[in-house]
């Protein structure tokens, strides 16, 4: 099982994640949110994760890619949040070059062609975990890895995925008790929840 510490702000809660076990750290360089950083702040999470932490950086694929701001943020993955098959064809070409990966985030992948896609990872993000296996089913021939996110913490982890088969966990709110502020004590709790399950 993968873990993403999603939404991380700064070096220190970057350390926590990876102390923790997470595989994926998460900072949002390109989409609205409360913890959008620069891509300096990035680029300084960056130095610090050792070589087998994955830096994402998330972007919102409804919007042109910008990708002065993608290399000057030293992300390894560019996670392509609300993507759409258009956005994920047009990621790959731009950012093949420059060995970046491509990754995405949706709440649905319905109308998407039923193909093998060159992903690290993708993620159906739908906060009603009702609708969480039905999506993951119907994603799971397009990557190899498959992961869900969405309203997930250390409480309900096990629960929601009591049923869901995936390879990957993602969370951002719900280790926060403040916006922004990773909690140590949640994160520890919620890799560890996911870690204690069967790959
Ligand atoms: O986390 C954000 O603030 C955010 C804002 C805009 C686009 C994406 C964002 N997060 C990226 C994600 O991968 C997931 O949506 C997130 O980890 C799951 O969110 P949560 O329900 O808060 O755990």
């Amino acid at each position: 099982m993968k873990v993403k510490i999603c939404g991380v702000t700064n070096p220190k809660d970057a350390e926590l994640a990876v102390e923790a076990g997470a595989h994926y750290v998460g900072v949002i360089i390109g989409a609205k949110s409360p913890r959008l950083i620069p891509p300096e702040r990035s680029k300084e999470i960056a130095s610090i994760l050792p070589s087998h932490v994955k830096l994402v950086g998330v972007v919102d694929a409804r919007k042109e890619l910008d990708l002065d701001l993608i290399l000057r943020s030293s992300v390894r993955v560019v996670q392509l949040h609300w993507a759409s098959y258009q956005s994920y064809k047009r990621a790959l070409e731009l950012l093949k070059p420059y060995s970046v990966s491509v990754a995405l985030a949706s709440p649905s992948f319905k109308d998407w062609p039923l193909e093998r896609l060159e992903v690290e990872y993708l993620l159906v993000d739908v906060k009603d975990h009702e609708k969480k296996a039905e999506e993951v089913g119907r994603a799971r021939p397009l990557a190899k890895t498959l992961g869900i996110a969405g309203g997930l913490n250390p409480n309900n982890l096990r629960d929601v995925l009591r049923g869901v088969k995936v390879d990957m966990v993602d969370v951002s709110s719900g280790v926060e008790k403040v916006k922004g502020k990773k909690d140590p004590e949640m994160v520890r709790a919620f890799v560890s929840s996911a870690l204690g399950l069967p790959p």
